[in-house]
């Protein structure tokens, strides 16, 4: 088959999709949209948003939807319906927090007061759980990485990049961080990846 992610040239939305790619070895077109095109790209996408997934021509729209297929194909989506559905339930708490982030406020200090809050007074709640649902597993979900330790290390990154004091306390979600990250197929995408701020 025929693979073309369409995103910006940023992590995002867009680089969980890239992970489950390098760890697959499947060969695609990670195509990343200029700014100065997107308002002539917007139009032609069917809900107007990116990322997307052609796959033979057929447009898959929806980061997460577009992981969980790729997950599946690959192996890595839990290995029965009830690991799946905790994979779910823990990539959708991370997304949850993700999704609460400002990203598009228009007002700079608004932007900057929110993020700020959101890192320093929600985060830790979070993190805090996490360490509690993984407990000492090597992986959040079964015996074997599933896209929510993907998932995990994608958004961590830019967490981190964010405030970066996070790692200072729920140590074994960190390790769990570089567990993934020393994965040889994402060890080599982190390396050879465009290196972007977000
Ligand atoms: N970096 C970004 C950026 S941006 O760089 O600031 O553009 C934007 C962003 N959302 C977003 C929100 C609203 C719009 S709209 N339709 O224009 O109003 C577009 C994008 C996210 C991220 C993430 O990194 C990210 C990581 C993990 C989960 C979700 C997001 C994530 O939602």
């Amino acid at each position: 088959s025929h693979y073309k992610l369409t995103y910006f040239n940023l992590r995002g939305r867009g680089e969980i999709i890239r992970y489950l790619f390098a760890y697959s070895g499947i060969k695609y077109e990670d195509y990343r949209i200029e700014w100065a095109d997107w308002s002539s790209i917007k139009p032609t996408i069917p809900f107007g948003k990116v990322p997307i997934l052609e796959i033979d021509g057929v447009i898959i729209h929806q980061s997460l939807a577009i992981a969980r297929y790729l997950a599946k194909e690959n192996g890595v989506a839990g290995k029965t319906p009830l690991e799946q559905a905790l994979v779910d339930a823990i990539v959708d708490t991370i997304d949850d927090f993700m999704s609460m982030l400002p990203w598009a406020e228009k007002d700079h200090d608004v932007k900057q007061r929110v993020f700020d809050d959101l890192l320093t007074n929600t985060a830790p709640g979070l993190l805090q759980d996490l360490e509690k649902f993984l407990g000492n597993k090597n992986w959040l979900v079964g015996e074997s990485v599933t896209w929510a330790d993907f998932y995990w290390d994608v958004c961590s990154t830019t967490l981190l990049s964010l405030k970066s004091d996070l790692e200072d306390s729920n140590p074994n979600i960190w390790v769990l961080k570089r567990r993934v990250q020393a994965l040889p197929a994402i060890a080599a995408w982190i390396q050879q990846r465009p290196k972007t701020i977000l």
